[in-house]
């Protein structure tokens, strides 16, 4: 088996979930199909509701800053007198989620109606999150030798919340010390993670981030923290300088961590 060295002064993992912890066809074939099968009936049913007013305004702050790409939906304005057609409102929010699903986009405002919307279903017991079977032991391992664990996706932390607290393996959210999401910024950028250390209180060179994304892990690298590519199946292939620049590990179990035995 492969083994990469953890550095001795890292004393924070930090990890993406799609492609890391989680398998992308998880992601993909069950909690995306979810929300462009569900959206219109769900805005039908919360439209009246403050936390879907407050979803769809933030869509359509983001509908205005994209206004200049080709193919956006935009959002139109409430008027504010009640006098607004909300089925017209509804589509237009419809139109912009499946647009913006389309391009695969990480907007805080498309990741917060998500998981909201996935909400019900993890805790009807619809939907359990899958992980892949060498997180969990490798996870409690590191904790036991002392390492703090933080996750940062592009999903909500609402969202990563509900992933860990229902997945095949039980409720593991107590297995992560902080999460953080797009509000910190955003995953190719290297100020994300400088943000990310000053909100633990450690330096960049202190955390390890796993991701699948070479461009997340150039962002971080950038801003000095040490990265591994994950490779699990399902996953984008990386480039030969890809291969060559980066650490590359297949399973977590390929982490040695000096201070453990
Ligand atoms: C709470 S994860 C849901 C998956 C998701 O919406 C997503 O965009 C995954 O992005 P990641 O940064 O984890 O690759
Ligand atoms: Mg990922």
């Amino acid at each position: 088996m492969v083994v990469l060295s953890v550095p001795a002064e890292v004393t924070v993992i930090l990890l993406d979930i799609e492609g890391t912890t989680t398998p992308i066809a998880f992601v993909k074939d069950i909690l995306f199909p979810y929300v462009k099968e569900n959206v219109e009936e769900y805005l039908q049913t919360h439209w009246e509701e403050e936390e879907c007013q407050q979803d769809v305004r933030l869509l359509r702050k983001q509908a205005e800053e994209d206004s200049h790409l080709d193919g956006a939906v935009p959002i139109p304005a409430a008027s504010g007198n009640g006098a607004d057609d909300p089925q017209w409102m509804i589509q237009a929010v419809v139109d912009n989620v499946y647009w913006q699903m389309s391009l695969d986009r990480k907007t805080t405002a498309l990741k917060q109606l998500q998981g909201h919307m996935w909400r019900a279903a993890f805790k009807a017991g619809h939907m359990k999150a899958e992980f892949f079977e060498d997180v969990v032991p490798a996870v409690r391992k590191w904790r036991e030798a002392g390492m703090k664990v933080y996750v940062y996706s592009s999903g909500s932390v609402e969202a990563q919340k509900l992933l860990f607290g229902h997945s095949t393996e039980g409720d593991i959210l107590e297995l992560v010390d902080g999460h953080f999401d797009t509000k910190i910024g955003h995953k190719v950028e290297s100020e994300s993670y400088q943000k990310i250390a000053s909100s633990i209180g450690c330096s960049t060179n202190n955390i390890l981030f796993l991701t699948d994304v070479s461009r997340e892990a150039s962002a971080a690298e950038e801003a000095g923290v040490h990265v591994a590519v994950v490779v699990r199946p399902g996953n984008a292939g990386l480039t030969d300088d890809e291969k060559t620049h980066f650490s590359l590990i297949t399973s977590f179990s390929e982490l040695y961590l000096p201070s453990s035995t």
